[in-house]
């Protein structure tokens, strides 16, 4: 099926990539004694890939950003099959590679194309450069030995080598001409699509930008569609028309690269926008914006997955705030969760968190039974105690426990999944974000 450009050449809707966990075995055994037998041994899923849906259209490069460990790999190899799908449908010019399997998807697989950060490691050193170019063509019976003698050498020359170094061999080249090897070889089978995968991380910055200039040629000249994996913003910026943002295995916006960069809505892409190394030498300090571990996967957060970490984590309408009430006491329950100030009385709690004026009512009780549990000057907590250290951890976990159930889990954040569109200040282009701070906008 031939698409025209600017036609939806891969549709992921729902795809879910579940690994089971290493320690899933002996982390969750479960007694029922109703049940026959009573202990069954539950395991635990690593939460890679969850529910994300998003578009490809033909000739367009999506970039694929995001934080380490937060899924984009697993996306990527999931949609090219080289991972089986929890759930989920991969449509690749209409049909379902998800459902495909044996031969069906290994004739699918000249289509669509794969090339990885690292040159060194996915070029066989024994093999000389020509016969590492015509291995895939081989595969699919593509051409006799000689046409694929000559596609070689012209694919060496379209990617900015010469071809007189078809019988070198891979340690020969530097990183760079070795990534411009895989994009020949990649190409070699007429590919529609090619999965990037981090593919100018490991090059020297003074290289990536020529490399990521030969990519952009060969898609203008061999009419490629991208998916464009890369955690580092400016190679996302220098190559994508449109640009996903994923959190631990959602993917949280989605939107044209210039409405994306200058007019972000998702606090999680905001941070990750503002923690770009400035090149000012007087802005230091400008990382560090996102605070805090990223949740395990095996346990996400409920609702958004970012809000265990966002700034702008929503009021609990089960309370009646003021705006500077909320802001308050979110700060306040962000600084004993991660325990930033030092013990000190209780009325120099209120008054450091909240100006000397708690919130009013419910709210407040929660709050000041909180104070109680950390203030230096509550009942049983004398300095210089034997195990006061450990009394006052008890302390901290009780007071972190009680905010978190009273307030966070409260929140819409973490009882709804966020999914809104919202309207693009530049272009007309789609934009998705997943933040119910739009939730008014509808
Ligand atoms: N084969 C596997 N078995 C178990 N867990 C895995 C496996 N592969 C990946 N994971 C886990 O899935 C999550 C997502 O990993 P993934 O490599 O897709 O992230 P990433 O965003 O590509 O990160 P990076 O840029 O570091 O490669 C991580 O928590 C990772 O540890």
């Amino acid at each position: 099926m031939d698409l025209e450009q600017g036609e939806t050449l891969l549709e992921v809707d729902g795809l879910t990539k579940y690994f089971q966990s290493d320690s899933g075995l002996f982390a969750s055994i479960n007694v029922e004694r109703d049940r026959f037998p009573p202990v069954s041994f539950g395991v635990d899923h690593v939460k890679a890939v969850d529910d994300v849906s998003f578009e490809i259209e033909m000739g367009e490069t999506l970039g694929l950003v995001g934080e380490s460990g937060c899924g984009k790999s697993t996306l990527g190899r999931t949609i090219l099959r080289l991972l089986d799908p929890t759930d989920g449908t991969i449509r690749f010019k209409g049909e379902d590679l998800a459902e495909m399997s044996g031969e069906e998807l290994r004739r699918k697989r000249s289509e669509i194309q794969m090339i990885f950060q690292d040159p060194q490691s996915s070029l066989d050193p024994r093999m000389k450069v020509g016969q590492i170019i015509e291995e895939p063509m081989r595969a699919h019976d593509m051409f006799d030995d000689e046409g694929r003698e000559a596609r070689a050498k012209e694919l060496l020359e379209k990617v900015g080598l010469d071809p007189h170094h078809y019988n070198r061999y891979p340690h020969a080249f530097s990183g760079g001409q070795r990534q411009r090897i895989n994009l020949a070889r990649a190409l070699s089978v007429d590919p529609d699509f090619v999965v990037c995968d981090e593919p100018v991380s490991a090059l020297d910055v003074s290289i990536q930008a020529q490399v990521l200039n030969t990519m952009e040629e060969l898609q203008e000249e061999f009419g490629l569609t991208y998916l464009f994996i890369a955690h580092d913003l400016s190679v996302i910026r220098h190559i994508s028309d449109r640009v996903a943002v994923m959190y631990l295995g959602h993917v949280v916006e989605v939107a044209d690269k210039t409405e994306l960069f200058e007019n972000p809505q998702h606090p999680y892409t905001k941070a990750l926008l503002e923690s770009i190394p400035v090149p000012d030498p007087r802005e230091n300090g400008a990382r560090g914006v996102l605070e805090g571990e990223v949740p395990s996967p095996i346990d996400p957060p409920s609702g958004c997955r970012f809000r265990t970490r966002c700034p702008r984590l929503i009021a609990p309408d089960a309370y009646d705030w003021t705006d500077e009430e909320w802001a308050q006491t979110r700060a306040f329950m962000r600084a004993v969760k991660r325990r930033t100030f030092e013990p000190m009385r209780a009325a120099e709690m209120e008054a450091e968190f909240f100006g000397g004026d708690l919130p009013r009512g419910e709210a407040g009780n929660v709050v000041a039974e909180a104070i109680d549990l950390l203030a230096t000057d509550r009942e049983g907590t004398g300095n210089g105690d034997d195990g006061v250290d450990a009394h006052e951890s008890t302390a901290w976990e009780t007071a972190t426990e009680r905010l978190l159930t009273a307030f966070a889990e409260r929140s819409i954040c973490a009882r709804e999944r966020p999914a809104y569109e919202v309207e693009s200040a530049y272009g007309d282009g789609e934009h998705f974000s997943a933040c119910h701070l739009h939730r008014d906008d509808r």
